[in-house]
């Protein structure tokens, strides 16, 4: 054999890459998992900090479609803002899939990864002095990005701005600094900014947070507006049950991995009037493992073992047999 055969017959890097996808889509049962505007597959983060490693993220599987407004919630410490910090791309997954946009997340130049955060992804992030700048008014920061993108022509530019502006509710105060407005009236501009470069997706981390009630709930108004007017695809971590009890769909995240989620569907009732139905779904990744929902485990105290029973159209959930003795409990 020729040497100029042997090299010939080393696959490029291109070639190794597509198969190592091909293999990653086979694994994950097929290429149709993985189509979605944000894929998420075994993704995994392990920080190192002094030799102690955490595993932030544990294989988390998530597929969201294009012009989704999705929650995301979960309690402290389960990787919610990990997640956000891999999708947005400020931090590199350890392994896995995470895909947006069908960019490859695992696999960005610095150049891309400066342009997908550019155009592809907007942010809202939960402290408010973050999203703007205080020496600029609300109508400035929202033109800043647009110019920063060489996308400030003229009057169209100062008419977007004024539009985005209108459509969050704050172009009347569009004159004012940050430090003359609410921590509302700040969201809401923050959200009309991180949209200014028409992005695909708009991620906003605990937008509501440090906001009341009433307040928190335009500022997810202002979020709802823009996934509707410019069909931009939202995901919105959230500890707010006013925001998570109002998306279609709200994804719960435990100890790195995506547990369950609620969908939400929009019935009309006997009378006509219209009532939105809840289920609840426990994600089931490919090895066939899913975990019980907290409010589950805890109503029946299931712990340690539990009986598995195979019905014709379900699957039983018991006790396991001492805790079914002694505390008399069983679940279906
Ligand atoms: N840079 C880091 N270095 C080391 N460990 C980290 C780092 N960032 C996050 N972690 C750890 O990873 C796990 C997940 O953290 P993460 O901040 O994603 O959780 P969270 O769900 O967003 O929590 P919260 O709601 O409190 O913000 C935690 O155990 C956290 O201590």
């Amino acid at each position: 054999m020729t040497a100029t055969a042997e090299v010939s017959a080393v696959p490029d890097l291109a070639t190794l890459q597509q198969r190592a996808a091909q293999r990653a889509a086979e694994r994950a049962g097929g290429s149709d998992r993985l189509r979605g505007h944000i894929v998420c597959d075994g993704l995994v983060r392990i920080f190192k900090t002094e030799g102690v490693e955490v595993v932030a993220l544990q294989g988390l599987d998530l597929v969201i479609d294009r012009g989704e407004l999705v929650a995301i919630v979960g309690a402290s410490g389960s990787g919610k803002s990990t997640l956000l910090n891999i999708l947005s791309g400020l931090d590199t997954p350890t392994a896995g899939i995470a895909r947006v946009a069908d960019y490859d997340l695992l696999a960005l130049s610095a150049r891309r990864r400066l342009s997908y955060r550019r155009r592809v992804v907007g942010f809202v992030w939960q402290q408010t002095g973050r999203n703007l700048l205080p020496y600029l008014t609300a109508r400035e920061n929202v033109e800043l990005p647009m110019r920063l993108a060489g996308r400030l022509r003229g009057r169209a530019g100062r008419r977007r701005a004024t539009e985005l502006l209108e459509m969050v509710g704050v172009a009347h105060l569009a004159d004012r600094r940050p430090g003359q407005l609410s921590g509302g009236e700040q969201q809401r501009c923050a959200v009309a900014v991180a949209v200014a470069n028409d992005p695909e997706v708009l991620f906003a981390d605990e937008p509501t947070g440090e906001l009341d009630e009433a307040t928190g709930a335009d500022v997810f108004g202002a979020l709802r507006t823009i996934n509707a007017e410019l069909g931009v695809t939202v995901v919105v971590v959230t500890h707010d049950h006013a925001v998570a009890d109002q998306v279609r769909r709200t994804v719960a995240i435990r100890d790195g991995r995506t547990a369950s989620e609620v969908r939400r569907t929009a019935r009309i009732g006997e009378d006509g009037s219209t009532e939105l139905v809840s289920e609840e779904y426990a994600v089931l990744d490919r090895t066939g493992r899913m975990q019980l929902p907290a409010a589950f485990v805890d109503a029946l105290a299931l712990r340690e073992r539990v009986r598995l029973t195979l019905e014709p159209d379900h699957v039983q959930v018991r006790p396991g047999q001492e805790q079914s003795q002694s505390d008399g409990g069983s679940a279906e």
